[in-house]
């Protein structure tokens, strides 16, 4: 601006100013709107237009804790104060940065203001603290402006022209404002374009320092979802080049990041997989065999392509789980699930003890078992008991019964089968219980229904662990304990030439039986009383049992064994009435036809059993008898049954016989 146009001017602001701080009036029409509303709330906050004392409000550790919290700014910030600083030369202005309160962080200009530069750091440049200024102007309409001479409210800015531009983060909120200020004669009106522009650029290098930030979060997390994720994830260029790798799939590939990165993945998996891998359809999964350290794996393998913004194709993330996994857990999920311990399996009697005991021991061992014993004896109880208690229990429990599925087809459950093995043959093939059963194991139940040839495939797995599906040539390494059950006596069917001599020595290395029932009488009450509780449905769970229904269940043989005790007091304690006791007439008639005319309950002890019974019960008969015949006199009852009283009291006690 010329000088007598400046003069001019300045002389204009200084009259209103005197007008106004006198009287509080606006007599010049042409003075900016903008300034004389910042006069009016200078005048209502209280501000002092003559006070010539600068008060600092931050200084030593507030000042530099203040202008710390600011750093982040004012990094990017000093660059472009440096840059106008190095545009207006030695003209004695300066450039200033103040924080989103107006407090003055940092100024830059020639040495010769030295002692002004460090004298404003601290200073609240607020309208609220010193009236009108362009830095508090700024703060409050948010947009860049020049105040100039006295347009000031406060007088010792009156010889000042300061031009002023907020800066702004990515939602519009002002972080702070870059000023120029020197004297009315240096500052140019150009001086407000270049600090608009610069105050500008600083807020572009924020949002896009803003956006790194974001990305390097994002990429952060990103990273730590691959790291952490149970899923191989492996990414690879166009060219099928590996370009990263997670964590998960270093493990399982046993190679370092190095040795992976730079190598083709058909390098890498020792196989032409990367082109029927990048074919495949979303949610389609493939089957790739892989060797690690000379072992062999079976990964299931997806792919999914990436592409750039201009929709070219940049890599294809890989995805890839091995199989053992996979179907560990899907046999948790939906397969047949090991629920019982030895815990659960009921009986004192030697019998029964001595298998759990013979159990127990095996179940350290990853030796193959066989169980043999009746229908209904708890062969598969003791097969997830040995399970659970084994190395193997978080891995799968997987269950096949050999004499259920038809013949033809029980090597192909056993061992799989690949695409086009035969007509019904699913696509991709089929992986078979031993391929499921990978890592845990393999409970084979009525093993003597297994197929001739069937048999002779099982003992190589068992020998080899190793299994080729019906139909294919590729082989599966296989980590499986089997315990292998049945009813029939293996070795009279080795002779009739129905089981396979050499299985049935393999198999029968550690043989274990299931006692009958039959075998263990003594433990018929303890399992009445246990299924009792179980099945019965009511509040009051006293055991009300007569004696006439355990002395008949103790008689009778038990072709089912407890699953068929187990059925009967089902049976019975749901037609049992409320409050009355299970008795003999409770029992199904099937059981009342098979202990024949003893259902109406001894009459002539001796003569009526015609089936032979242990000791204990017939002891046991006969003393209830003798007691009903007494009227439960004791004198009477130890006098019919030629004893002393003592000690039909002890057999009393001891056959737990209510009065
Ligand atoms: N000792 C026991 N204690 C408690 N319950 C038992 C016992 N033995 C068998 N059971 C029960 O009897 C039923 C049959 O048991 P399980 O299926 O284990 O017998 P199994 O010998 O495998 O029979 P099958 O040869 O007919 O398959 C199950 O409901 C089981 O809970």
């Amino acid at each position: 601006m010329p000088s007598k146009k400046l003069h001019q001017e300045t002389e204009k602001y200084r009259k209103a100013w005197e007008k106004y701080v006198a009287t509080g009036l606006v007599a010049d029409p042409t003075m900016r709107k903008i300034i004389i509303a910042s006069w009016r709330r200078s005048r209502a906050y209280g501000v002092d237009p003559h006070s010539t004392s600068l008060e600092i409000e931050l200084t030593g550790e507030r000042f530099q804790q203040r202008r710390e919290a600011f750093k982040p700014i004012l990094d990017i910030a000093l660059p472009f104060m440096e840059s106008i600083y190095n545009a207006v030369g030695e003209s004695g202005m300066i450039i200033s940065f103040s924080d989103a309160n107006g407090y003055i962080l940092e100024r830059i200009g020639a040495d010769n203001v030295f002692s002004e530069l460090q004298r404003f750091r601290g200073m609240n440049l607020s309208e609220e603290r010193m009236g009108t200024n362009a830095i508090a102007l700024a703060l409050k309409k948010g947009m860049a402006l020049q105040v100039i001479g006295a347009e000031h409210f406060n007088v010792v800015f009156h010889n000042k022209t300061t031009s002023a531009a907020p800066i702004k983060d990515i939602d519009g909120n002002i972080l702070g404002v870059l000023s120029v200020s020197g004297t009315c004669e240096t500052v140019h009106p150009h001086t407000l374009g270049m600090v608009l522009a610069s105050a500008l650029a600083i807020e572009h290098e924020i949002r896009l320092k803003q956006i790194n930030d974001d990305l390097t979060i994002a990429n952060e997390h990103l990273d730590a979802i691959m790291q952490s994720i149970s899923e191989g994830i492996i990414t690879v260029n166009d060219a099928g080049v590996i370009t990263d790798s997670n964590l998960h799939a270093r493990k399982v590939m046993r190679r370092s990041l190095d040795e992976l990165v730079g190598k083709t993945l058909d390098q890498v998996i020792k196989n032409p997989v990367f082109d029927f891998i990048t074919q495949l359809s979303a949610n389609e999964e493939r089957e790739v065999q892989y060797y690690a350290n000379g072992r062999k794996k079976t990964l299931l393998v997806s792919s999914k392509p990436i592409y750039a913004q201009d929709k070219t194709l940049k890599e294809y993330l890989l995805i890839f789980r091995e199989t053992k996994r996979v179907y560990s857990q899907v046999n948790k999920l939906f397969g047949s699930k090991a629920i019982y311990t030895f815990d659960d399996i009921l009986g004192e009697s030697k019998e029964i003890q001595d298998a759990i005991r013979m159990a127990k021991l095996v179940s350290a061992t990853d030796a193959t078992i066989l169980l043999h014993g009746e229908s209904g004896t708890g062969k598969e109880m003791f097969a997830q008991g040995i399970h659970n208690a084994s190395q193997r229990k978080n891995h799968s429990f997987v269950f096949i019964n050999c004499g259920a599925i038809p013949r033809d087809l029980v090597a192909s459950e056993l061992f799989g089968y690949v695409e086009g093995a035969f007509t019904s043959a699913r696509k991709g093939g089929n992986p078979g219980k031993f391929e499921l059963a990978d890592g845990g194991t393999l409970f084979l139940d009525e093993i003597g229904d297994m197929p001739l040839d069937t048999q002779a495939n099982l003992l190589r797995v068992l020998e080899t662990k190793e299994v080729v599906r019906v139909g294919g040539n590729e082989v599966i390494p296989v980590d499986v304990r089997v315990i292998a059950a049945t009813h029939k006596d293996l070795a009279a069917e080795v002779e009739k030439g129905n089981f396979r001599s050499d299985l049935f020595y393999r198999l029968n290395v550690m043989p274990i039986k299931t006692p009958s029932l039959r075998e263990r009488r003594e433990d018929i009450k303890k399992l009445i009383n246990r299924f009792y509780s179980q099945f019965v449905n009511r509040d009051d769970q006293r055991l009300l049992i007569d004696e006439s229904f355990y002395l008949q269940m103790m008689q009778y043989d038990w072709p089912g064994n407890v699953r068929e005790l187990q059925n009967v007091m089902q049976l019975v304690t749901n037609i049992v009435g409320e409050g009355e006791y299970l008795s003999s007439k409770h029992l199904p008639i099937y059981v009342k036809d098979a202990l024949g005319a003893s259902s109406q309950l001894p009459q002539q002890i001796s003569g009526e059993l015609t089936r032979v019974s242990p000791l204990s019960v017939v002891e046991r008969q006969a003393i209830l008898k003798a007691l009903d015949a007494a009227d439960n006199n004791l004198a009477k009852a130890a006098k019919l049954l030629e004893i002393g009283r003592s000690t039909l009291y002890r057999k009393i006690e001891k056959y737990d016989i209510k009065l």
